[in-house]
């Protein structure tokens, strides 16, 4: 039996749409699995009603077929479905690397993300590794069709989670096919000035490198509350706020010691807006771990 602790993670961060991705500290799935001769799959945990048992159409079982490693497998979801803070990423890395281990299969971390990126494809149609990666590696990551880069950076982070569902697949179909050209060099230099940010573990750096006028504020549109909520932040300390991943969940940058008023302030805008929601005073963190061998 292995079991194995796999982070949330914060895709996009703004301007690095389907290529950024962060581990986060808090929350995680907790992955167990066990040799079997046919896969079957349980679910625990927060939103476990929502997500399917059914191996087809669960994340993990696209990696169990990956890894030809049929097993018995348990998630504790700590990661909410339909969140934008890679729930269904989180049981896809935890289960590549806990199989991986249960059949000695001896691939890498790097080799084990675009196991895990097919169950990506599963849910949202798109096998995109910006939050696999992360969940898989720890850190900030950088992933194209080449492989990813991973930087252990010390970022504090804040995540607002509201009380409502924005599924990947959905939100994916309001990006823009296209952008002016305005757009693109202003993208490119704030996605470079996140990077250098989070080379140095500089907060303020990074924030100023999330903004994105392309994808973001066509996804913003879809989160009540969106842009009371990101003012708030920002009147509270924050660097730089984005859309996590594909959404609801909103993502602030912070200096350590701002993290709570950012954190209050978030949550009195959504709670104005009519709107309950949790919030995570976090950081970037550790990639999936073994718990148990
Ligand atoms: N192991 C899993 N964990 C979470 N969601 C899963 C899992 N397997 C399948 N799903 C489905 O994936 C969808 C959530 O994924 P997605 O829309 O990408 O949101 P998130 O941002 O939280 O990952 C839900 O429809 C859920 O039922
Ligand atoms: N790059 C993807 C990331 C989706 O993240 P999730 O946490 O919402 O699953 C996208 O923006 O579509």
């Amino acid at each position: 039996m292995v079991t194995v602790r796999a982070p949330a993670t914060s895709a996009n961060l703004g301007s690095g749409f389907d290529v950024f991705g962060a581990a986060l500290t808090r929350p995680a799935d907790v992955v167990t699995v066990e040799k079997a001769a046919e896969t079957t799959i349980e679910v625990t945990g927060v939103g476990a009603q929502y997500i399917p048992e059914d191996p087809e159409k669960n994340t993990v079982g696209a990696v169990v077929d990956a890894l030809d490693a049929p097993a018995r497998i348990h998630i504790d979801k700590g990661v909410r479905p339909a969140s934008g803070l890679g729930s269904s990423a989180a049981s896809a890395a935890g289960a590549a690397v806990a199989l991986n281990r249960l059949y000695d299969r001896g691939l890498s971390r790097s080799e084990l993300v675009p196991i895990a990126a097919e169950g990506e494809a599963v849910v949202s149609g798109v096998a995109h590794s910006d939050n696999v990666a992360p969940s898989i590696l720890g850190g900030f990551t950088v992933t194209t069709t080449e492989g990813t880069h991973a930087v252990d950076a010390s970022i504090p982070l804040v995540v607002c989670l509201p009380d409502v569902a924005v599924s990947t697949r959905d939100a994916r179909r309001v990006v823009p096919e296209t952008a002016s050209m305005e757009q693109l060099v202003e993208t490119v230099g704030n996605a470079a000035t996140l990077a250098v940010g989070m080379c140095r573990s500089d907060p303020d750096l990074v924030g100023a490198g999330m903004s994105d006028p392309v994808v973001t504020p066509e996804r913003a549109r879809l989160i009540t509350g969106y842009d009371d909520v990101r003012e708030a932040a920002f009147d509270a300390g924050a660097a730089g706020v984005t859309v996590s991943g594909a959404g609801p969940a909103i993502l602030a940058v912070c200096r350590a010691g701002r993290r709570r008023s950012v954190a209050g302030a978030m949550l009195d805008a959504f709670s104005a807006a009519g709107i309950e929601a949790r919030a995570y005073q976090t950081r970037i963190g550790r990639g999936s771990t073994i718990l148990d061998a």
